[in-house]
């Protein structure tokens, strides 16, 4: 596997498979692999003839100070992990190659980034764009894999590649998740052995809310159970839950036969903020 860290190197690698003909997947992501991460480069490797996965914690789309400087950085065993899933090449950029001066861009997704986490992470998405655009700009893929797990992401990145006319096909893969049910994220390695005993709590609030909605029960009062079970655990501090219409991301008042509904949270566990959702189809 090639390990490239500058953007012209980027450029230069991409630019040779297009020109052998072959078909390039990319993988996006800020490290600390696990095998959710894993599966989108089997993933990818399955469709496509080169894999090149980028690892870059990127500045711009965080909104606190710590969660950046404490995000976990394990460069050297993700290369390891990436080689062996198949991954082709890994982009792994120092802060400098990507944003050689200051960012002024500004993207506007409307409704889209005024719920869930754009409401609660100010400036997130518009880091998340910026840095995406720029990883497909430099790298041009024919195919691009993010997980679900990160469900208004992928909804603010088919928006981006619509609204920019990227020439290239998004892949969402379903979230991947520890025996006990916590969908595995980088962020969890942070937990502490109570906090870990307790988190896959979050996925049993998200099961027993879908349930209700399966049995009719209306979005509001969905939501209202799912805060209040959450409050009874102390160690939640919870953000946010909401049932929101899967495709536009908007609040619901009821349901509609056939339109899926998407179940999201944020909860802050000891000093770590996690997200999870499920989908329920009507
Ligand atoms: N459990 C998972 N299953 C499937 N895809 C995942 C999972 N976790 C992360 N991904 C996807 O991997 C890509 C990179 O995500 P990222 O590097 O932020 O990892 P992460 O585990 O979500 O970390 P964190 O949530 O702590 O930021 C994103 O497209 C994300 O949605
Ligand atoms: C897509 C992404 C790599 C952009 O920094 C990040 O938001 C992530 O890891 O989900
Ligand atoms: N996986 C989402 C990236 C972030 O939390 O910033």
């Amino acid at each position: 596997m090639e390990i490239l860290t500058s953007a012209a190197g980027l450029q230069a690698y991409t630019e040779n498979i297009r020109c052998n003909g072959q078909r390039l997947g990319l993988v996006p992501t800020m490290g600390a692999l696990h095998e959710g991460h894993l599966q989108l480069v089997r993933a990818a490797r399955e469709s496509c003839d080169t894999v090149v996965a980028t690892i870059f914690v990127n500045p711009t789309q965080f909104n606190n100070a710590d969660d950046f400087r404490l995000y976990p950085r394990l460069p050297e065993a993700d290369a390891g992990l990436l080689a062996a899933a198949g991954c082709t090449a890994l982009f792994l950029p120092a802060v400098e190659e990507i944003y050689p001066q200051p960012t002024v861009l500004k993207f506007d997704f409307g409704a889209l980034e005024q719920v869930m986490e754009g409401a609660h992470r100010p400036g997130h998405f518009n880091g998340v764009a910026t840095v995406v655009s720029k990883l497909f700009h430099l790298s041009r893929p024919h195919r691009a894999y993010f997980g679900q797990k990160d469900w208004q992401q992928v909804a603010i990145v088919r928006q981006l590649v619509a609204d920019l006319s990227f020439d290239l096909e998004i892949v969402a893969y379903p979230t991947i998740r520890e025996a006990d049910g916590l969908a595995m994220s980088s962020r969890n390695r942070r937990l502490t052995p109570e906090e870990r005993a307790i988190a896959p709590q979050l996925y049993q609030v998200l099961q027993a809310a879908a349930r209700r909605i399966r049995q009719g029960m209306l979005p509001a009062q969905v939501e209202a159970q799912a805060l209040a079970e959450l409050q009874q655990q102390p160690l939640f501090n919870t953000e946010y839950f909401a049932v929101a219409d899967a495709h536009t991301l908007q609040p619901l008042a009821g349901y509609t036969p056939g339109r899926a509904v998407v179940l999201c949270l944020a909860t802050h566990l000891g000093a770590v903020r996690l997200i999870d959702n499920v989908v329920v189809e009507l």
